[in-house]
């Protein structure tokens, strides 16, 4: 039996989730509640009655809420990719704004600025970033690894290490320049967003679109995770195509989190990531103070284990976007901004096959990190928490040990278990930060891996078909 959770996940009761004196550091009673379904137009009241009906902005709003609305695509997009939500709110989110001061942005990078290093052109791959003593929150704790593509034409990505050593308090942030996609690799996170409330742990991920207000929370000690920030167009779910209507990533497996707000008027510092640049300001109440909301734009997590991988049951190889998670859409049909791919616990059965991914060379760049286990074309040296970059067009596929291995094994049906590998690949070129190229968990001997991979050419030698 795979190992599922079947417990319910979504409580249909929502009970009003407020905190009226002061800003929690521990979880609600009754922690997170959520909403299933990808993206649906969802409608969810923290007070009943909220929610205007059948209009979004009456003259006047049941409790004296503010009507404001979030779009998260022009609004004339086309049906299928029109994202907005109306927000039913203490104050409105200009309220909580006041004269921006531009901040040290730390170790936060944006495409398509060049952070220049020396590191020459290679294939790249690191150790995990140790979780240091010091204080890093959600915010100063990002350090960007690649940028790639730009922010400024939104299209491209940023793929991102956060280490969070402490809860935000009374801090609060929003990012202006991409969707962020949140890959929990070690400790559990807790997301207090305008939205209401979302926690992932090591397996699950969430997405909190662009211009989302939150803060997180550390749940049980220290947490490492991986970021993509998305300065594309928003992750939806891949076409199927012949798979048809089931598998991969089912839309009733996202869950989006019913209102929760707070009413706390102490004062709040608001981080905001706009072109580039970090910015704060400082006002005397929480941000987080909607009441009720409906729409399709909001943030949402999954849990990677509900993925149900489709797969070669003959023979080959086939290619990883069957394992796409979430695709980040880009005007060319078939080209991704970004594509989420994972490499999940599954069966290996294909006969006369050399299993693991081939030798290859893409023109999709390949960002790769490791949530727990072993990667079964990296046995050694891609450690969870870890990360490796495969550029565009640059080389790369199984290292000796598992060539040597998959090509003498005998192929009997294996589970390969203990792995959670996932890749975020994108169409562009990703540029490696300094911080990146400089840090000490770089592994300079990487390309050694492959080092050992011996000739084998012999014209007269044959394989039995
Ligand atoms: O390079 C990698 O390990 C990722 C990858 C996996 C796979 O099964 C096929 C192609 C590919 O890039
Ligand atoms: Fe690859």
């Amino acid at each position: 039996m795979a190992d599922i959770d079947t417990a319910p996940r979504v409580k249909r009761q929502a009970s009003p989730a407020a905190v009226t004196d002061k800003i929690r550091t521990e979880p609600l009673v009754d922690a997170a509640e959520y909403m299933s379904g990808f993206g649906n137009s969802f409608e969810t009241e923290a007070l009943p009655g909220a929610l205007p009906i059948g209009r979004n902005s009456p003259q006047k709003i049941n409790y004296g809420l503010y009507a404001e609305q979030l779009s998260g695509s022009p609004f004339t997009a086309p049906q299928a990719s029109n994202q907005r939500s109306w927000l039913y709110r203490i104050r409105p989110t200009v309220r909580h704004t006041g004269r921006f001061q531009k901040i040290d942005r730390g170790f936060i990078r944006t495409a398509p600025e060049r952070d220049d290093s020396d590191l020459p052109l290679g294939q790249l791959r690191w150790g995990p970033v140790p979780i240091p003593k010091k204080k890093l929150t959600f915010v100063t704790g990002l350090h960007t690894i690649t940028v790639a593509g730009d922010s400024e034409a939104m299209s491209g990505m940023a793929a991102h290490v956060v280490i969070v050593t402490e809860s935000m308090v009374h801090e609060h942030f929003f990012n202006a320049d991409g969707e962020l996609l949140i890959v929990a690799q070690q400790g559990a996170l807790r997301f207090r967003t305008e939205f209401g409330l979302i926690e992932i742990a090591p397996g699950e991920i969430c997405v909190i679109p662009r211009g989302v207000i939150f803060r997180v929370e550390l749940v049980d000690g220290p947490a490492r995770a991986y970021v993509c920030e998305n300065y594309g167009g928003g992750f939806t779910l891949p076409d199927r195509g012949p798979i048809g209507a089931n598998c991969l990533a089912n839309p009733r497996d996202f869950l989006t989190p019913v209102a929760a707000y707070e009413d706390v008027e102490e004062p709040c510092t608001l981080y905001v990531k706009w072109g580039g640049e970090l910015f704060k300001t400082e006002v005397p109440h929480s941000p987080l103070d909607v009441v009720a909301w409906h729409g399709n734009y909001a943030p949402y997590k999954y849990n990677l284990k509900h993925f149900s991988p489709v797969g070669a049951v003959l023979f080959d190889h086939p290619d990883p976007s069957i394992f796409t998670v979430l695709t980040s859409p880009s005007e060319t049909p078939g080209t991704a901004n970004i594509d989420f791919v994972i490499f999940p616990e599954r069966w290996g059965v294909a006969e006369n096959t050399f299993r693991p991914p081939w030798y290859h060379r893409n023109i999709m760049s390949e960002f790769m990190g490791l949530v727990e286990g072993v990667y079964d074309a990296k046995p050694e040296g891609f450690v969870p928490g870890g990360f490796s970059l495969h550029n565009t067009m640059l080389p790369h596929g199984p290292d000796v040990e598992a060539f040597e291995q998959a090509s003498n094994v005998e192929l009997k049906p294996v589970k390969l278990s203990n792995t959670l590998a996932f890749m975020f690949e994108t169409r562009f070129r990703q540029r490696v930060t300094k911080y990146a190229a400089e840090h000490e968990a770089r592994q300079d001997d990487y390309i050694d891996c492959w080092k050992g991979l011996k000739k084998h050419f012999d014209p007269k030698r044959r394989e039995p078909r």
